[in-house]
């Protein structure tokens, strides 16, 4: 357990209306990761955060979390995690920083006369130190967002947990976060993300673990997930009608023309890309370039899911 952060086995929630939210979910986060936790909206994100962090009992099944029984040891595990898990909601009347002041004192056992200190210099850490003096409602969401990472950060935490961090930010909201959290993990914080957002999990995360109505589809490092998607060969050329005609003799599906060039799904097995290419020259095809494109994770979910990585769930 030493080495897992979060570690899930057969973790389960039955709601009362009978609603299966998780469907026997193990889990292994490891210490130092960025991990992933994605999937459409109503998987069964938000379910497992709130067993994680103890606010709700498990049907059955275990979680720990770092390496310590929760719910049952809600009260020392959850002085070393920072969650950001509701949204934002700061007073509106009170500036950033009497928000984060009351917040502090609101915790048993952050020391008063380090408050102030504490409070400016997790203000800086989000960004928000110009911005500190301002009343919250005057805030935008990307920095009511950054308000509620500051709260996380006032004390040095072992796992940050955040959902969906990114939710209804604009572009250049959500580039400011991702780069936050990626310099909170190479503090060696642990992170665990909760996002709808494939490519979010691509740019941040080390690990990642998918998930569809309420079952683990897979879980592993980002690379190896990506990687075990095949890829689509895509070959570019002034004649993509015989190229594409080529293609589909030799096995490529779902071919796609647009203008020179050609996609389509590897034939299955493990043919040599060569052969594909000698054929394209042998009927004549002028290739000016012919590659495999690297896989993703939303290949990777359509393989395993045999469906669409459709957000609305
Ligand atoms: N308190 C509850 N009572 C009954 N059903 C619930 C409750 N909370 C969640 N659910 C249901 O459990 C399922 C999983 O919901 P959950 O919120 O965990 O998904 P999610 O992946 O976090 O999605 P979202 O991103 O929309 O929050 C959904 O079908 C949801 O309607």
């Amino acid at each position: 357990m030493d080495d897992a952060a979060v570690e899930t086995r057969g973790l389960t929630k039955r709601f009362r209306g009978g609603q299966l939210a998780v469907d026997h979910l193990d889990l292994a986060v490891p210490a130092g990761a960025v991990f992933g936790f994605l999937g459409p909206n109503g998987s069964g994100k938000t379910t497992t955060i709130r067993m994680l962090m103890g606010l709700i009992e498990p049907t059955s099944g275990t979680a720990h979390v770092l390496g310590r029984r929760m719910p049952r040891a809600a009260r020392t595990v959850l002085p070393h995690v920072g969650a950001l898990i509701e949204g934002p909601a700061p007073y509106g009347f009170r500036t950033g920083r009497d928000n984060l002041l009351r917040y502090d004192a609101a915790d048993p056992t952050a020391d008063p006369r380090t408050r102030a200190a504490r409070v400016d210099a997790a203000l800086e850490r989000v960004g928000l130190g110009a911005a500190a003096g301002k009343k919250a409602k005057a805030y935008s969401l990307g920095m009511k967002q950054r308000l509620g990472l500051a709260a996380a950060l006032l004390r040095p935490r072992r796992l940050l947990v955040l959902d969906e961090p990114t939710n209804g930010l604009d572009p250049q909201g959500m580039r400011e976060i991702r780069a936050l959290i990626r310099e909170l993990a190479q503090d060696g914080s642990t992170v665990f993300l909760s996002s709808h957002l494939l490519d979010e999990i691509e740019q941040v995360c080390t690990h990642a673990a998918v998930m569809a109505r309420g079952r683990l589809v897979v879980q592993g490092p980002v690379a190896e997930l990506a990687a075990r998607a095949q890829g689509r060969i895509a070959v570019t050329t002034p004649d993509p009608g015989d190229a594409a005609r080529v293609l589909k003799e030799y096995g490529v599906t779902d071919l796609t023309v647009a203008e020179d060039r050609v996609t389509g799904e590897p034939p299955p097995g493990d043919r040599d890309p060569a052969e594909l290419t000698a054929a394209l020259v042998h009927a004549g095809v002028r290739v000016r370039a012919f590659g495999l494109e690297r896989g993703t994770l939303e290949d990777a979910f359509v393989a395993l899911t045999g469906e669409g990585f459709d957000v609305t769930g």
